[in-house]
């Protein structure tokens, strides 16, 4: 179990004023079983919802993430639609990387692309670091949603040295990002080099979110799948630890999330010590939860891990499909009910608020409240 830690969060601060050190999310990440599973999903802001995409008319996704009236907005519509245990701050992964002076725009319907690719030594040279002033608009838009959001936590986020670095050298979204992993091989000092901006650049975001309001902190790796073992323990992981460093003397608890990462699940919970680095570890859909705590035993929690494909069968099969991932979830210490990975923009949202409905009357998880604890194999 994590224990209360000393943290050097102001006093005013949501989680050290206890507005939301109780919350289910809180309490489950740090390895309690509260008496309701806490539930929230990966993108639940964005195009899922009609009241997101009416504000977002006329104004590129860059230019909404650095406008703290309207990012504050979009962060809340999901916790007020849905009922979820926590909002996650309405931002993006390249966010920081753009506030440090790298050309980067978010195409519709395709992700992050760059003006120019980081493919050399020089190209890693002319990175600039991310001047701590830039991230005023940041600091803004969480202290107003934390003040709106009273004792239900914000999460803040931030993406993985691997997982931008997948986007800074290959230029855009690529299948199995070869050229990063090129580089990785062809010029190890360049791209430790690389993803070390990377790391501050990330932790710096992450610290802001946090020292703002935000009670819990995400990092998602969510390339993570395309690493070997062994290039992700010797290549990558040293620089996930130094992403969350960053928040790690505030005391907040700290969720580590990828897609396709059951070959370094553990290792993920570590980040390469022999110790658990992390408060829980979120899973995707494609390993059990009850295989996940298999792996990464139960010094941690466990985040996740409804199919989001199943968000589009019919009631019946996703029904059954979230007990079952709660069935599963009770092998962890705690379960923070989640997707294995974001809300696809063409689900409807009244589904959404169905499933946390069905969650929150599942009792905590492990009762059997459910009636499938019968069905156990
Ligand atoms: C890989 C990654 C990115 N961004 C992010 C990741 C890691 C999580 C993951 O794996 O999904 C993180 C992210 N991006 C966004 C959030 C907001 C909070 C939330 O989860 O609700 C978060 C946590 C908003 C967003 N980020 C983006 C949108 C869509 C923008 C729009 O509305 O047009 C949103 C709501 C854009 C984006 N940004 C990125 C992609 C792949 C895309 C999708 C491109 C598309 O399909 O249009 C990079």
């Amino acid at each position: 179990m994590t224990e209360a830690t000393t943290t050097s969060l102001p006093d005013s601060h949501p989680l050290a004023s206890g507005r939301t050190s109780g919350s289910r999310l809180v309490r489950a990440l740090r390895g309690d079983r509260p008496e309701t599973l806490p539930v929230w999903f990966m993108r639940q802001a964005g195009r899922s919802l009609p009241e997101y995409r009416e504000l977002r008319v006329g104004t590129a996704m860059l230019d909404a993430c650095l406008d703290p009236e309207m990012a504050s907005e979009i962060t809340l519509q999901p916790v007020r639609r849905h009922g979820v245990d926590a909002g996650i701050f309405f931002s993006d992964i390249v966010v920081p990387i753009k506030l440090a002076g790298v050309d980067v725009e978010i195409v519709p319907g395709r992700g992050p692309v760059l003006g120019s690719p980081i493919r050399t030594a020089a190209d890693v040279d002319a990175l600039e670091p991310l001047d701590p002033a830039a991230l005023e608009p940041i600091r803004q838009a969480v202290a107003r949603t934390v003040e709106q959001l009273g004792d239900t936590p914000l999460i803040g986020f931030a993406g993985a040295p691997f997982t931008l670095a997948a986007y800074l050298v290959e230029g855009g979204p690529s299948k199995d990002h070869i050229r990063a992993r090129t580089l990785m091989h062809a010029e190890p000092e360049t791209w430790s080099r690389l993803l070390a901006w990377a790391a501050e650049v990330s932790g710096a975001f992450l610290r802001a979110q946090v020292l703002a309001g935000a009670s819990a902190a995400q990092l998602f790796d969510s390339w993570v799948g395309s690493l070997s073992r062994a290039d992700y323990v010797r290549s990558v992981a040293p620089h996930s630890a130094q992403a969350l460093s960053h928040v790690t003397d505030l005391g907040v608890p700290r969720i580590h999330f990828g897609v396709g990462s059951g070959e370094v699940l553990a290792d993920m919970t570590t980040l390469g010590t022999d110790t658990v680095g992390v408060d829980a570890v979120g899973v995707d859909w494609r390993l059990p939860l009850d295989e996940a705590v298999r792996r990464v035993g139960t010094g941690v929690s466990v985040q996740g891990n409804i199919d989001p494909a199943m968000l589009s069968a019919p009631w019946e099969v996703l029904e059954a499909h979230v007990r079952e991932v709660v069935r599963r979830g009770g092998a962890a210490r705690a379960h923070v009910v989640n997707l294995g990975h974001g809300v696809p923009p063409e689900t409807d949202p009244t589904v959404l608020t169905r499933v946390v409905e069905l969650v929150h009357s599942l009792g905590d998880g492990t009762d059997g409240t459910d009636g499938t604890a019968g069905a156990a194999a």
